[in-house]
């Protein structure tokens, strides 16, 4: 390693906001000055590609080839990404070395006071396929169309009219120091993405970036977003999945919710699991929500 500490982000407003909270969680837990740590913005296609649904394009690591590369190549020690965005099934190369404290998991819906407040045939900006789904299970009414481009973006779009609503991460909000952002729905209205509110942190495996990182590891965070992350794995799906699921623990017990959708919200199956091992639960629950699912949401997950 360098004499300075290189971390690698993506350059949007979120990206920088969470690499600098990485960013002073390893000066805090190392002693270092500030200047020990050298971001580094690296472009991905993510953020290259604002004209199509990011849906359309899925599978092809949107947001993390270019960190990843970045890892491989030595020119990076770590990479912060948003855990939600990053894909299911990583290089063995690259390992998850460190989790940041998971943030308010909710999404929140801007636009109107809640989802039934709503107008009837209301347009809402949304490019992810859980939140359109779900808004549709609740709401058949509804009107979902592609919304792309950062949180800051799709908040003009809002306010310009394109829309009547949309729904944001309240993660992302706060982040951006937008806690006033809209009104929360509750996880048993809406169940969140799969790793949402979530800051990751990856190295190369087994690298002497990997145990300096490993000392700022939210361990509760950590576990239960793995737990989510097995749990789509056992499905076959990721971020542009009909999916949604919440792992939490309390008094060291765990439990797991998830909800598999149809894409028009039209059908869905929801499960809930309560115990100790994280990944013994993704598996039992995948396994009874794809035995439970009806055909137009189980031919959407496990291949
Ligand atoms: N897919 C984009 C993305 N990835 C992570 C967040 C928010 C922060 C988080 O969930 O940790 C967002 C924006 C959003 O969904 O509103």
């Amino acid at each position: 390693m360098t004499s300075t500490f290189r971390l690698g982000t993506r350059g949007s407003p979120l990206a920088l906001t969470q690499a600098a909270m990485v960013r002073a969680a390893l000066c805090a837990a190392h002693g270092w000055r500030e200047d020990a740590v050298e971001i580094t913005v690296i472009r991905t296609t993510g953020d290259r590609v604002q004209d199509r649904a990011l849906a359309e394009i899925g599978g092809k690591a949107l947001w993390t080839k270019e960190l990843d590369r970045a890892l491989l190549d030595g020119a990076i020690d770590c990479a912060v990404h948003s855990m939600k965005d990053v894909e299911t099934i990583r290089p063995a190369e690259i390992a998850i070395a460190a989790m940041l404290p998971r943030a308010d998991v909710r999404d929140r819906l801007i636009g109107a006071e809640s989802i039934a407040a709503l107008r009837k045939g209301a347009v809402v900006g949304t490019s992810s396929p859980r939140r359109a789904a779900q808004l549709k299970r609740l709401r058949p009414d509804i009107a979902t169309v592609v919304f792309r481009g950062n949180v800051d973006t799709r908040l003009a779009k809002l306010a310009a009219g394109e829309v009547d609503a949309t729904l944001l991460a309240a993660a992302g909000l706060d982040r951006l120091g937008r806690g006033d952002t809209g009104v929360a729905i509750a996880p048993e209205t809406m169940l969140p993405a799969p790793a949402q509110g979530a800051v990751g942190i990856e190295t190369l495996t087994g690298s002497p970036a990997a145990a300096l990182v490993a000392a700022i590891d939210h361990a509760d965070t950590h576990a239960c977003v793995l737990t989510e992350r097995a749990l789509l794995a056992r499905l076959v799906a990721d971020c542009h999945s009909p999916v949604a699921a919440l792992a939490t623990l309390a008094g060291g017990r765990m439990t797991l919710a998830a909800e598999l959708l149809s894409e028009d919200g039209a059908e869905h199956v929801t499960g809930r699991i309560e115990g100790t091992r994280g990944e013994d639960l993704a598996e039992t629950l995948a396994t009874d929500l794809l035995a439970r699912a009806p055909d137009a949401v189980r031919r959407l997950f496990a291949g």
